[in-house]
This record gives structure tokens, C-alpha cells and sequence, in this order.
């Protein structure tokens, strides 16, 4: 390949090369995007964690390498790994791993399989498997189901959102089975559906969400790191316990959730009595595990010890340049976000949008704050989310939050 014709880019302890690029699209050459460096840093941090809680050495398995950034930074910047294994379909991808795994010193598996085949002809093999296709991540999910092993972590992707939200009913429905709406929570949804999709899918080989680790929407995608077990007893009851519709009133904005496989589906709003939209087979369960996000924030204190003084070691030498020193250098979004995540981890399904609220009663918003507050003061729930950065999650009705917004709103 023509030196000339490459461009260079460095992430945490890697420097890779890609054919250059007018812009980031499946159609250049090798894929690859600066942008998602953010996605791998969270990566990064996700799997150190699920190491150091199964504590063994882990397999990891990225399916849809790429350039090979991930499975070379996998290798590089994660303690106790066993065997990184990159794949992708396209020749000039395997080729530009091989290359770039040389070039950064580390040993990785390569293979060049359609994902399914690999998936398929490597069971029980990966503790992780990282699934990062183009557009939908449907196709695969059943073979992720045959391959993963007991006790191992499944990071998922999907950039099909405009499905997964509802924006197009139809290609959710058949990609997904499952029915979406959009709502203002309507990326919620979204990753409900696909959390779902993966619990139904991978129920057949008696496999089971054991717990989301953390999930995400973000820019145009969303992403989930789950914690993946085996038994047939678990499976049932993690199906029976999780797995649900949210019917929502579309006059009123009530909303409730309900385990699908215990009862029938209302069909009214006990409200307003409007007909109610019935959206899923979707995850009604956890979607973040605060214990998990409060190890990964912890754990860029260990990547990024110095990052908020001069980078100094512990003898006060500058180590700014050392090249063995792990970072992250997306650390201020990825600390937003989780904390975020945190905070909303154990908060309730779904959450209101107060300029809809007030939208749909005819009067002017009141302060978010305002309303946080005194939604606080009575003893409900009261939390921001990643999902809409005027959301609030929260275990109150829609009865009394309406009344909270219209007092506020007569004294603002
Ligand atoms: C979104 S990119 C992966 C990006 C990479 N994980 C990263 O972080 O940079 C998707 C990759 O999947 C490959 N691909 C597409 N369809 C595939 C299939 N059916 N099986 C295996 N690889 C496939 C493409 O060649 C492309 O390199
Ligand atoms: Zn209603």
C-alpha cells in the first residue's frame, strides 16, 4: 500500500493508519472514524471492569474489526487479557489490521469470515464479543446467541436508531419484532427494544441477561455492554421478569410498563381513557448497574491519574510523553456520561420532558430545577437522564406532576 495514500491517527496507546478518506462512510476503504474514539475509551473501561470482577484472564473477540483500532487497544490497554481476535469481512480491512498490529507490537487473531460464520464455527470460545456492524445489529444477534459463553460480556451496537425509535415503525418491526413509538423518551425505547430483541434471541440456547451493565445513546447510535449467563431456569425467569410492553396515552401522557408474559395489555388510559399505544416486546428491566459505573469511573483515575494536575509521576518527574502510560483521552465526556448513567441507574422507566408536559397543558415552563426540586420535597424521584438533557426520570404520575408544573408555572 502507498505510504502517501494513508493518513495516521493516535488513540489511547495506539497509533493507527487507515487509507485516506474523504469521510467517514461504509464506503472508504477501511473504516474507520475519529469520532467513535469516545465509544472506545468507554469500551476500554467497561471491559478492565468486567475483567477485574470475573477475575480471570478474558478471550476477546471484535467481529466487526474495521482498521483493527479496538482489538489492537483491547490488547494493549487492558491488564490480564488472554487472546484478542479482530475479523472482518473485507480483505483490505484484515489486511490494514495485520499491519497496524505489527506496527503497535501486539499479537492479535485475525480472520476474515462473514460475522455469522465466525460467530458460529467459534462457540463458547470469547468471554467478550464486540458486535459493531454498520446500521442494524438484528442479523447477527442470533448467531451472538449460539457463540457466547456462560459468564461473559456482550457489547453490542446499533446505528439503525431512525428504526429502533420508531421514526419508521415497519423495518423496527420486522428487524427487531418488536413495535416502537416515538415518544420524547423514544431513544429510551430504542434501546429497550434491542435489549429485548437480545433476551428473546439468545433465550432459545438458554442463555440469559444476567444484568445491562450500562447502555447508551449517543450521537447516532446506541450501545450496551450486558452481562450474558446460562440456565434454563434463569432464562425463564429473566424472560418473565423483564420482559414487557410500555403503554402510553398520547392525549395525556401517562405511561406504565407491563411484564408481558404475567398479564394481558390494557388497551385504555386509566386517565383519560384515550386508546393506549402499546409499544415492545421491549426490556422493562435495568438498563445501567450503578456498582459496575461507579468501578468504571473509578478506573480513569487509574488511566488518567494525572489529569487534573501536571502529568507527574510519583517521584514529580513530567511523564507527559511517555508512551507507555495508558489515557483516556476522552475522559471529560466519558465522565459526563456516566455519571449521568449513574445517577439515572436506579430511576424508574421511561421519563418526562416538562416542555411537552406544559405543551400539553396550554401555560408557559417552569424551571427544570424548580420542578426537580419539588417533585424531591414530596418524596418522589427526581433525576436527570443521558436520554434528553431536559428529561427527568421519576416515579411520580403524571396526575401529580401536572399539578407541580401548573402551580409552578402560575408563579413563575
Ligand atoms: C462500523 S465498522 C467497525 C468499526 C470498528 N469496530 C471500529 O471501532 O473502528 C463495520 C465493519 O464491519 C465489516 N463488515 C460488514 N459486514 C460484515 C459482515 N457481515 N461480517 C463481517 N464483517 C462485516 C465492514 O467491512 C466494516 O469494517
Ligand atoms: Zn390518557
Amino acid at each position: 500500500m502507498d505510504e502517501q495514500e494513508n493518513e495516521i491517527f493516535n488513540e489511547g496507546l495506539v497509533e493507527i493508519k487507515v487509507p485516506k478518506f474523504e469521510k467517514v462512510s461504509s464506503s472508504a476503504p477501511v473504516f474507520y472514524n475519529p469520532k467513535m474514539e469516545f465509544n472506545r475509551d468507554i469500551s476500554i473501561l467497561a471491559l478492565q471492569t468486567f475483567q477485574e470482577e470475573v477475575d480471570r484472564e478474558i478471550n476477546i473477540c471484535d467481529v466487526f474489526g474495521g482498521s483493527g483500532i479496538r482489538a489492537i487497544r483491547y490488547k494493549k490497554e487492558i491488564s490480564d487479557v488472554g487472546n484478542v481476535a479482530v475479523n472482518d469481512i473485507s480483505s483490505l480491512a484484515i489486511e490494514q489490521s495485520l499491519e497496524n498490529s505489527i506496527a503497535n507490537d501486539v499479537e492479535i487473531d485475525i480472520y476474515q469470515h462473514e460475522a455469522n460464520i465466525l460467530l458460529r464455527e467459534n462457540r463458547g470460545i470469547f468471554d467478550v464479543l464486540d458486535i459493531d456492524p454498520f446500521g442494524t445489529t438484528s442479523y447477527f444477534v442470533d448467531s451472538v446467541g449460539y457463540s457466547l459463553k456462560k459468564d461473559s460480556l456482550l457489547c453490542i451496537t446499533a446505528t439503525d436508531t431512525s428504526a429502533l425509535c420508531g421514526t419508521y415503525k415497519e423495518p423496527c418491526i420486522r428487524k427487531y419484532n418488536a413495535k416502537p413509538y416515538k415518544s420524547e423518551y423514544c431513544h429510551e425505547n430504542g434501546i429497550r427494544i434491542l435489549a429485548g430483541f437480545v433476551a428473546l434471541t439468545i433465550a432459545k440456547y438458554k442463555k440469559y441477561i444476567e444484568d445491562i451493565k450500562l447502555s447508551h445513546s449517543s450521537e447516532h447510535y446506541m450501545r450496551l455492554y450486558i452481562k450474558i449467563n446460562k440456565g434454563s431456569a434463569n432464562t425463564d425467569e429473566s424472560l418473565a421478569n423483564n420482559i414487557g410492553y410500555i403503554s402510553h396515552c398520547k392525549k395525556c401522557l401517562y405511561r406504565s410498563s407491563i411484564k408481558v408474559l404475567a398479564n394481558s395489555i390494557p388497551e385504555n388510559c386509566p386517565i383519560c381513557g384515550e386508546k393506549l399505544i402499546n409499544a415492545g416486546p421491549l426490556w422493562i428491566g435495568y438498563l445501567q448497574n450503578a456498582d459496575f459505573i461507579n468501578k468504571m469511573i473509578q478506573k480513569i483515575d487509574e488511566y488518567n491519574p494525572d489529569s487534573h494536575n501536571n502529568r507527574l509521576d510519583e517521584n514529580n518527574n513530567d511523564i507527559s510523553n511517555n508512551p507507555n502510560k495508558k489515557h483516556v483521552n476522552t475522559e471529560k465526556k466519558v465522565l459526563k456520561l456516566l455519571n449521568t448513567c449513574l445517577e439515572e441507574a436506579d430511576a424508574p422507566i421511561t421519563f418526562y420532558d416538562i416542555h411537552l408536559i406544559c405543551r400539553n397543558l396550554k401555560i408557559s415552563a417552569p424551571k427544570l430545577v424548580d420542578v426537580m426540586n419539588m417533585m424531591k420535597e414530596e418524596g418522589f424521584i427526581a433525576t436527570k437522564t443521558h436520554f434528553n438533557p431536559i428529561g427527568i426520570k421519576s416515579d411520580i404520575d403524571i396526575v401529580r406532576l401536572k399539578e407541580i408544573v401548573r402551580y409552578l408555572s402560575k408563579n413563575i
